[in-house]
């Protein structure tokens, strides 16, 4: 089976590796010629407690051949929109797709997808990664990789290519996983971009797990999760643990001077909240806390 992954980012990388891990090779497309030019002529540094230098084959997204039978989506939620064609394109009919993002943005796309007769999934990281150059990435904090299917029907290649170990979860429905995570996503990344912190900072300082816990209250409102909120909050602080070194993705973003996803976490929680008549005065404070430190550039 042949495995291409979009994006040579903290999770592209990563998956490439855990992948690399079970004996099994993909084709790493990158947004420019030189990242895929870098990977493909040095190799992967990929970074745990040793650093392991990882063959690949990579190309620019310019070259995608549509060969590969399975594509997996490492783009963080804005870059999606520039890739809709390639999605949808006619060489594409047949394959499975996986899209492994954090935030909600993409619901409807994947669903436009699978409508269309592809094998669409949806993924959800629990890793702490950061990509640390063109060609490196540090492992920070290991966790579950959560699939779930979002076509009704397809194949489900996941445990040939990651192998039988639990490094994966493969649940029935994506709704409540994406959700959760959003959970997760919503109550973390802001606190950790506005306050350039890492993600264990807010279970060590206790002003920072305050704002922290306000965010996690409204998220499980919002979503109409309370009945969970114990397990929930228990699975906020795992990964919080689990991903104490990590630097979040949106922390990253807002250092980079990147557009960051706070619209598809944050802002999706203050869109429904809005439709619901329900007050999210923690999350919209941290939304335009974000939005402001964008516009700064
Ligand atoms: N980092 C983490 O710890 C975690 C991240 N996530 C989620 O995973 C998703 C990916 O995040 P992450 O890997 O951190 O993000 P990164 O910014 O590290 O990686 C995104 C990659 O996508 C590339 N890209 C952008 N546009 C295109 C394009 N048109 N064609 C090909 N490649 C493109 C970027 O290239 P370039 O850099 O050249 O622009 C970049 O390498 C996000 O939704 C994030 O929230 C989930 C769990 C943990
Ligand atoms: C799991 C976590 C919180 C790791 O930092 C993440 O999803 C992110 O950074 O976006």
């Amino acid at each position: 089976m042949k495995v291409a992954i979009i994006g040579g980012g903290a999770i592209g990388l990563l998956t490439a590796s855990l992948l690399s891990k079970n004996g099994i090779a993909s084709v790493v497309y990158c947004r420019t010629v030189q990242q895929a030019a870098l990977l493909r002529e040095k190799g992967l540094l990929y970074r745990k407690e040793v650093t392991e230098t990882i063959s690949l084959k990579a190309l620019p997204i310019s070259e995608m051949k549509y060969t590969e039978d399975v594509m997996m989506v490492c783009v963080k939620q804005p870059s999606l929109h520039a890739l809709q064609d390639m999605f949808f394109d006619q060489r594409t009919k047949g394959k499975t797709f996986l899209f492994l993002q954090n935030g909600m943005s993409h619901v409807r796309m994947m669903n436009q997808l699978a409508d269309a007769g592809r094998t669409v999934w949806a993924g959800v990281a629990e890793h702490g990664v950061w990509k640390e150059g063109e060609r490196t990435v540090r492992h920070t904090g290991v966790g579950r990789l959560r699939l779930a299917p979002v076509s009704l029907k397809g194949d489900n290649p996941w445990r040939e290519l990651f192998g039988g170990k639990s490094i994966i979860e493969i649940l029935d429905d994506y709704l409540p996983m994406l959700s959760e995570k959003l959970i997760i996503n919503a109550s973390i990344n802001p606190v950790t971009a506005l306050f350039r912190v890492r993600n264990g900072k807010l279970l060590e300082n206790p002003h920072f797990r305050w704002i922290m816990k306000e965010l996690f209250k409204e998220a499980v409102c919002v979503l109409g999760m309370v009945e969970h909120k114990e397990r929930l909050l228990e699975d906020l602080y795992r990964i919080c643990r689990n991903t104490s070194d990590n630097r979040s993705s949106m922390l990253r973003d807002i250092e980079s001077k990147r557009k960051s996803e706070i619209e598809s976490i944050s802002g999706y929680i203050i869109e429904i909240a809005r439709q619901e008549g329900i007050q999210t005065p923690a999350t919209v404070m941290v939304f335009e806390g974000i939005k402001g430190m964008e516009w700064e550039g």
